[in-house]
């Protein structure tokens, strides 16, 4: 049951945003998180009924030092190609760089190489983990932290590289992420992050959900806000003067 609501709410995403063409070859950006992890099924499972043909294949960016035997399993057992890439980037975050607010410098590296290696694999697309919950948290962190109205889209093209990031999750909830890695045990690794637990998002995330608690429907409003064909561009000099 659980499959068949993520496959719908995919679906949906899929086909608003124009996400898969025929021949496309998508690798998933598998951290080995709940939220990848679910992905990486909801593809190969929608795979099968897509009315585009296209090959799926997975890869996993090791920050150093993580044993990923359980992807390798995994992925045999889905039949998914599984490529692991081992990277230096915890020990250039932490060690050398000693970064205060890690994430930025960690999700820049993580993104170079991950749309790097699918490129060398010659994929067309990398599709990766985030869902609906990521995107308020993102829309929100923009305003609050950097002072503007911004949030990661669902469709990026990215013509520099011939590559097209795609996010098929951002009709879904993490709860639902969180109900299908138990449900059908999916073998998740530990976050190695250091950061983890202890950052900026997840001061967010807390927020998010207080705010939804007293103000029920906010969240669902906040998302709203993304889809809302009003201009964001909301003190426009040049129309308004
Ligand atoms: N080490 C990695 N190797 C491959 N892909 C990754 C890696 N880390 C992140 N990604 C991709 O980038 C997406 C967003 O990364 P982020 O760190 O925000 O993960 P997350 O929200 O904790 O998700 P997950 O539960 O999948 O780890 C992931 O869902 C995944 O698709």
């Amino acid at each position: 049951m659980t499959m068949q609501k993520l496959l719908s709410k995919a679906r949906q995403a899929i086909q608003d945003f124009d996400m898969i063409q025929d021949n496309d070859k998508i690798a998933v950006g598998l951290s080995g998180g709940k939220d990848s992890l679910t992905l990486l099924h909801i593809l190969k499972n929608y795979q099968r009924f897509s009315p585009q043909k296209f090959e799926l294949i997975a890869i996993t960016l090791n920050p150093g030092g993580v044993d990923n035997s359980p992807l390798y399993k995994l992925c045999e057992d889905l039949d998914v190609e599984f490529h692991e890439v081992q990277t230096n980037i915890k020990e250039i975050v932490f060690d050398i760089r000693k970064e205060k607010n890690p994430c930025s410098l960690c999700a820049n590296l993580r993104r170079g190489a991950l749309n790097g290696t699918a490129k060398e694999l010659g994929c067309t697309k990398v599709a990766l983990g985030h869902h609906k919950d990521d995107a308020i948290e993102t829309f929100l962190m923009s305003m609050l932290y950097e002072g503007r109205v911004n949030c990661f889209s669902p469709k990026t093209v990215m013509d520099k590289q011939d590559l097209t990031i795609i996010r098929p999750m951002i009709y879904i909830e993490e709860y639902m992420t969180k109900k299908a890695t138990r449900e059908y045990n999916y073998p998740v690794i530990e976050n190695p992050c250091p950061a983890d637990g202890h950052t900026n998002r997840q001061n967010i995330k807390e927020l998010v959900q207080r705010l939804n608690k007293e103000m029920p429907g906010s969240k669902k409003n906040i998302f709203g806000a993304l889809n809302n064909p009003d201009k964001l561009f909301i003190w426009d000099k040049e129309k308004i003067k």
